[in-house]
Parts: structure tokens; sequence; C-alpha cells
């Protein structure tokens, strides 16, 4: 079993990775770096194979080509709880709580996994739920939470393992203006706070063009453009990918 957490500033880079499912080619040839202390978007039309490229990253898909690397440590073939031990933790586009477990044990859990204390796990998740503005709710069950506070639960709950790289399916999915507004600056302090390395999907563009350093587009499975957000916008591929005009990438889906 993987003990302890990669090397603190080693990149994660994804290398010609290809998924298949019943001979669907889900991803194809798709390369991507995240380094500590940036956010890189993941974009890209319904369908396109953001989440699949998470779960490959996470272990919870098998690669059909290419690799995953830690810093020079390939992932590929470790299962998903050997990866997350190596640093890297993940957020679901469906969230996924222990719904019959309280708010401040949903978020012990993620330290606990991490093989930390009762003391240090507790301590650990009343930071987390204070940063997140949901001590109020540390003792309501995870079950009973609206839709907005689960997904701000998954994330202190991923948060609480110290992870070197976080990846975040649709955080803001189902949030109102405010909440949303309120998650992107928790979201954009991550980096330098923690020196973690953060990828996010989001099909809010308005987030994800404040939020991100650089965007990383998809379109069936191949990568279609990379770049600096202003860039993206205008680039003609992604234009096209996204309803065939530029309003398109920032009215679709905001
Ligand atoms: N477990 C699976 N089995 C079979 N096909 C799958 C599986 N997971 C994903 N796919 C297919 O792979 C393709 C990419 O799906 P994926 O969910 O990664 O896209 P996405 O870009 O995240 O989409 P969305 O924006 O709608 O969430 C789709 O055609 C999808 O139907």
């Amino acid at each position: 079993m993987m003990t302890g957490p990669s090397d603190k500033g080693a990149s994660l880079r994804v290398v010609d990775v290809a998924v298949e499912f019943s001979g669907l080619r889900a991803l194809d040839g798709v390369s991507l770096t995240l380094s500590p202390g940036e956010i890189v978007g993941l974009i890209g039309p319904n369908g396109s194979g953001k989440t699949t490229l998470i779960n490959a990253i996470t272990g919870q898909v098998p690669l059909a080509g290419g690799q995953v690397v830690l810093g020079d440590r390939p992932l590929s073939g470790l299962a998903p709880r050997d990866i997350a031990l190596l640093g890297l933790s993940r957020s679901f586009q469906i969230v996924r709580l222990f719904n019959n477990m309280t708010v401040i044990e949903n978020v012990e859990a993620g330290a606990l996994a991490h093989g930390h204390g009762l003391r240090k796990a507790r301590a650990k998740a009343e930071a987390l739920l204070d940063e997140f503005g949901l001590s109020a709710r540390a003792d309501d069950l995870g079950g009973n939470l609206s839709y907005g506070d689960k997904r701000r639960v998954e994330i202190a709950r991923a948060l609480a393992s110290d992870p070197a790289f976080l990846m975040l399916d649709e955080p803001a999915a189902g949030m109102n203006e405010a909440e949303t507004e309120t998650l992107l600056h928790k979201l954009s302090a991550l980096p330098a706070s923690r020196g973690l390395g953060l990828l996010i999907i989001d099909h809010d563009m308005g987030l994800i063009m404040r939020l991100c350093d650089r965007l990383h587009v998809l379109a069936f499975g191949r990568t279609i453009a990379e770049g600096k957000a202003a860039d993206i916008r205008k680039d003609p591929a992604v234009i096209q990918a996204y309803l065939g005009s530029e309003a398109g990438i920032g009215a679709a889906h905001a």
C-alpha cells in the first residue's frame, strides 16, 4: 500500500491518455500538466470527456493508453485509494456524502481516511467548516443539507486530507448566484493558501473565466484548445464546439 503524500512541488502530468468504454473512445490522446499553485479549468460540451479525464487521473477508470504521472511516479494501475493517499483528492459531479453522518463527521472522514488520529481529524474538520461557512451546520445530517451546502461539505472533506491536487467536478452546479460568488472566492484562495493545484470542471463560464489561470478544452474526447481564458474565448475551434458563436461560450451555460 502507498503511504504518505508525494513530494510537494511535484507536477501532475497526464500524457497522451486514452480511455475506452466498450470500444467507444471517450478520451483520445489527451495531455495536460497541472502544477502546484495553479488553477486549470477543464471545459467542453456535454459528453466531451471531462469527468472521464478526472476518473482516469484518480484511478476510477482504467487507461486504454498513455499514462498519468505524479512527479516521476506513474499512477496507472494503482487503486483509487492509493492514488488518493499520494495526494490527489476529488469531488464528484453527483455529490457523494454520508447522508446518515453529521456534517462534521463527513469532513472528519476525509482526514481519518488519510491516517490522521481522531483529535487531529476533528480539529481539521472544525477549521474547514469554519473556512467554508458551515460551522452552524456541523451537527446536521449530511442528507438534510441544501444542495449548495452538500457541495461545500464535499469540498471541505476533499481538503481534509491536505491534498497536493484537488479535482472538482462541477462544484457550483445547483448553487445560486450568491453561493457561487462565495465559492469563487474560497476556491481562488486555495492554491496560494495551501500550495495545491486545482483542476476544475464547471459549465458556469463566468466562474471558470474568472477563476482559472489556464483552460483546457475537450470536444469528443480530444483536446481542441488550451491556454489563457481570454485567448480560449476567441479560439475558432472552441467557438465552433460551443454552439458556433463566441457568445455561446459565455451564454450557453452561464
Ligand atoms: N462508465 C461509462 N460507461 C460507458 N460510457 C461512458 C461511461 N462514462 C462516460 N461514458 C461516455 O463517455 C463520454 C464522455 O463522458 P463524460 O461524462 O466524461 O463527459 P463530460 O464532458 O464530463 O460530460 P458532462 O458535461 O455532460 O458531464 C460520453 O459519451 C459518455 O456517455
